[in-house]
């Protein structure tokens, strides 16, 4: 069910879901299936109202970021964690490993690019894991749509994808746009996991590529979600679903936040083009599989080795048939 739209991308209302059972309720269910279907075949992107994630925690969660990025550097650095610390050459996120232990930390780096990657500070921790919570609710109910958007049993993906330890969410700040550089906040890119939620402020600047191959931006529309399709999702549905393209263009004025949360995969999985979209003579395969953590690390040494040359860089289509 396409809700008001924020500019040309669709705003699914997911009300639906959380309404009592009655026959009203499943003609909704289904306009709004059939929205987040059409969405996730055109370009893997759609904003979400009436997502179950309360109004006032998303503003608070992007309050406490905002904070945060605006404490001094010496500041920041204080929750920077040590050095070695983490395996990833990134300024560090917000993770649970399991549902009774969690590790939360948080770091702040000097601003090189346009953007900087932090939680935000720990003693609101909170309103934090809260969220976090809500978000992996969300990434159910979202995976429960996209099962029945792809035609697969009901609860596939929530067997497929059951392990909640290696969700991830990260703060964002771009700086405001200046006119001596290309303000470029995030080139752009394809996430590689399986659902990408982001909250953002009222700045603006996320685009998505469009099928016409132009960008598209993802204007704020107030208490919305953005959910993005990654790769796992393009690959298990042979490229019917798209991950989607996209950017952060940075804007002038403001300086912009965004939480973004990655509903992540085991990295023993194996992700290959399901049976029930490849495998027949008239749908090849698309992708030969792989085990997710191979894939992440290709990603991340994209980061830790930057290639010379941009066709080095690992993409999904590195799995292409
Ligand atoms: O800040 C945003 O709106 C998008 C962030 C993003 O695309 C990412 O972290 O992968
Ligand atoms: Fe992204």
């Amino acid at each position: 069910m396409a809700a008001s739209n924020g500019g040309a991308l669709p705003v699914v209302d997911l009300a639906p879901f959380f309404a009592r059972d009655g026959a009203d309720d499943a003609g909704a269910r289904a306009r709004a299936t059939e929205a987040v279907r059409e969405a996730c075949q055109a370009t893997g992107f759609f904003r979400a109202v009436n997502h179950g994630v309360p109004r006032e925690l998303m503003a608070r969660v992007l309050e406490l970021s905002a904070a945060f990025f605006a404490l001094p550097d010496e500041e920041k650095a204080k929750v920077r964690p040590a050095e070695g610390a983490s395996a990833a050459p990134l300024p560090v996120g917000y993770a649970r490993r399991t549902p009774t232990t969690r590790t939360s930390t948080c770091s702040s780096s000097t601003p090189t690019s346009g953007s900087t990657t932090t939680p935000p500070s720990r003693p609101d921790s909170d309103a934090l894991e809260e969220c976090y919570a809500k978000l992996a609710e969300l990434g159910l109910l979202v995976q429960d749509i996209l099962s029945e958007c792809m035609g697969l049993p009901r609860g596939f993906l929530a067997e497929y994808n059951a392990d909640r330890g290696f969700d991830f969410l990260t703060a964002l700040r771009y700086f405001p746009a200046t006119s001596s550089d290309e303000n470029n906040g995030i080139s752009a890119h394809e996430d590689g996991n399986c659902i990408t939620f982001v909250l953002q402020d009222g700045v603006g600047g996320l685009e998505v590529l469009g099928a016409d191959g132009r960008w598209v931006p993802a204007e704020p529309v107030e208490g919305s979600i953005v959910v993005n399709v990654g790769d796992v999702l393009q690959v298990l549905s042979n490229k019917k679903f798209k991950s989607a393209t996209h950017r952060v263009v940075r804007r002038p004025g403001a300086h912009r936040h965004s939480i973004a949360f990655f509903l992540n995969l085991h990295g023993d999985k194996w992700v290959e083009p399901l049976p029930e979209f490849a495998g027949h003579a008239s749908e090849p395969p698309r992708y030969r599989g792989f085990r997710y953590n191979e894939y992440m690390q290709l990603r991340m040494r994209n980061k830790t080795h930057p290639p010379a040359r941009p066709e080095d860089v690992v993409h999904i289509t590195h799995y292409e048939i």
